[in-house]
């Protein structure tokens, strides 16, 4: 048996407080084995002058749109897509997502992120990236059936019920699978009422796109005579394990609706305002007892991978949303980026505790702009950066030492992903 003793340091605790502490690491087993003063490791993590946090989960995002970060800026989401990203996809080969994610998952390690939900298109690609990043990740394959005839569009769903079905439990269980209809507007309604229930039947959970933008909003009113997530409820879309990326548009009734079907949500605050989408009443979501983690969405529309940013934009955003600066406080979005992210994804993660996975990140105090330090749960959601991340373990085993990331070459993984970026953008201009 193996262990690793993170060492010197204080620790967050599930309920928000600190207290200087050990904590000893389980690594064949992956689990955290005791936090206080327990001695013993194999090996050791220096976490002096640290603080020892959760690993924190990218509840949802397009690890491979890396390598379209800063493309395409400065558009609303349709613009966005239909004149500048949707083009370059059509040109993505399965060796560019190769690279694209191996970037994301150096820049999310980097930045003390140790889950992610993910969709996207050629998936083992993905899968094989994050299997060698030693991450955990919930997969899939996204269906989009506008614009494609019959056979294409069931292909297309038919694709993403077999990648959930065969990638589920890879990784040694660090990857888990979701089904993925891109969104309620992109996926014709014939085929969400006969695959949202095969879905259903095989057990598998669901990520999708839901209530972006208002133009996502009224054509499902205009056509369907109920809010989108009514919708969905009719198709069967919310009956399993569910969760929607945004929600930025819900009335009352649909936050009922989350409540009643235990739908979480996703928020990407940082897309949501680059994009003009909109503002998410994530407190009154949150109020009402669902489930909302954070995530930051592509590298195309953030423009960056890093939670610590999206922490402190979503309690921004949600502050001006609710204009209550009481809102979404400092401990409410840690443990959205932590706790709450980690339920959504189905890991027992998220919280520094006997028996929880041991995913977690070492986060460097001793800088100036975390000084002085009155408050380290404000720190974490008001003033830390990806950067201030010294080490990150997950599944007990040290991925990032030192900032130096031990299960990739960082600077060969960056020029190979230069040299596909640039030959992308030449392919489709
Ligand atoms: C086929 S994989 C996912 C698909 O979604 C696109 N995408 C990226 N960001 C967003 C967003 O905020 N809303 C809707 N769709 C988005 C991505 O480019 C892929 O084509
Ligand atoms: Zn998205």
């Amino acid at each position: 048996m193996s262990d690793l003793l993170v060492t010197g340091g204080r620790v967050l605790r599930p309920d928000m407080t600190v207290e200087r502490a050990d904590v000893l690491v389980d690594q064949d087993a992956g689990t955290i084995e005791a936090v206080g003063d327990p001695g013993g490791g194999d090996d050791e993590l220096d976490a002096e002058g640290g603080l020892i946090i959760p690993g924190l989960v990218n509840a949802h995002t397009h690890v491979a749109m890396t390598l379209l970060r800063g493309l395409a800026d400065d558009k609303p989401l349709d613009a966005w897509l239909q004149e500048d990203i949707w083009p370059v996809e059509a040109e993505l080969t399965p060796e560019d997502i190769r690279v694209g994610a191996e970037l994301g998952l150096i820049e999310m390690i980097k930045s003390g992120t140790t889950a992610l939900s993910d969709m996207y298109f050629e998936v083992e690609e993905i899968a094989e990236a994050v299997e060698q990043a030693g991450v955990r990740a919930r997969l899939g394959y996204t269906a989009v059936t506008v614009g494609k005839d019959d056979e294409g569009a069931r292909a297309d769903l038919e694709r993403s019920l077999e990648v959930a079905r065969e990638l589920d439990g890879a990784a040694d269980g660090r990857i888990r699978t979701t089904f993925q209809p891109h969104s309620l507007t992109t996926v014709g309604e014939e085929y969400l009422r006969e695959f949202v229930p095969r879905a259903n039947e095989a057990g598998l959970a669901t990520h999708l796109h839901a209530n972006e933008t208002p133009e996502e909003v009224a054509p499902i009113v205009e056509e369907h005579g109920v809010r989108p997530l009514a919708y969905a409820e009719d198709l069967g879309l919310l009956a399993g394990d569910t969760y929607v990326a945004h929600g930025v548009h819900v009335d009352d009734s649909e936050i009922d609706l989350l409540v009643e079907t235990d739908t979480g949500v996703a928020h990407c605050p940082a897309s949501n305002m680059k994009l003009a989408s909109g503002m998410a009443p994530v407190q009154d979501m949150l109020e009402a007892g669902v489930t909302v983690g954070i995530g930051t969405d592509g590298a195309a529309s953030n423009n960056d991978l890093d939670m610590f940013d999206e922490m402190r934009d979503a309690a921004m955003l949600g502050k001006l949303a609710a204009s209550d600066a009481s809102a979404v406080d400092a401990a409410t979005v840690v443990e959205m980026a932590t706790a709450n992210g980690a339920e959504l994804l189905g890991f027992d993660s998220g919280r520094i505790e006997v028996g929880a996975n041991a995913d977690l990140a070492v986060l460097d105090l001793e800088s100036p702009h975390l000084t002085p330090a009155h408050d380290l749960v404000s720190h974490l959601a008001y003033a830390a950066r990806g950067s201030d991340v010294r080490h990150t373990v997950a599944d007990g085993q040290v991925l990032m030492r030192d900032r130096e990331v031990t299960v990739f070459d960082e600077d060969s993984v960056r020029e190979t992903a230069v040299d596909h970026a640039d030959a992308l953008v030449d392919r489709a201009t």
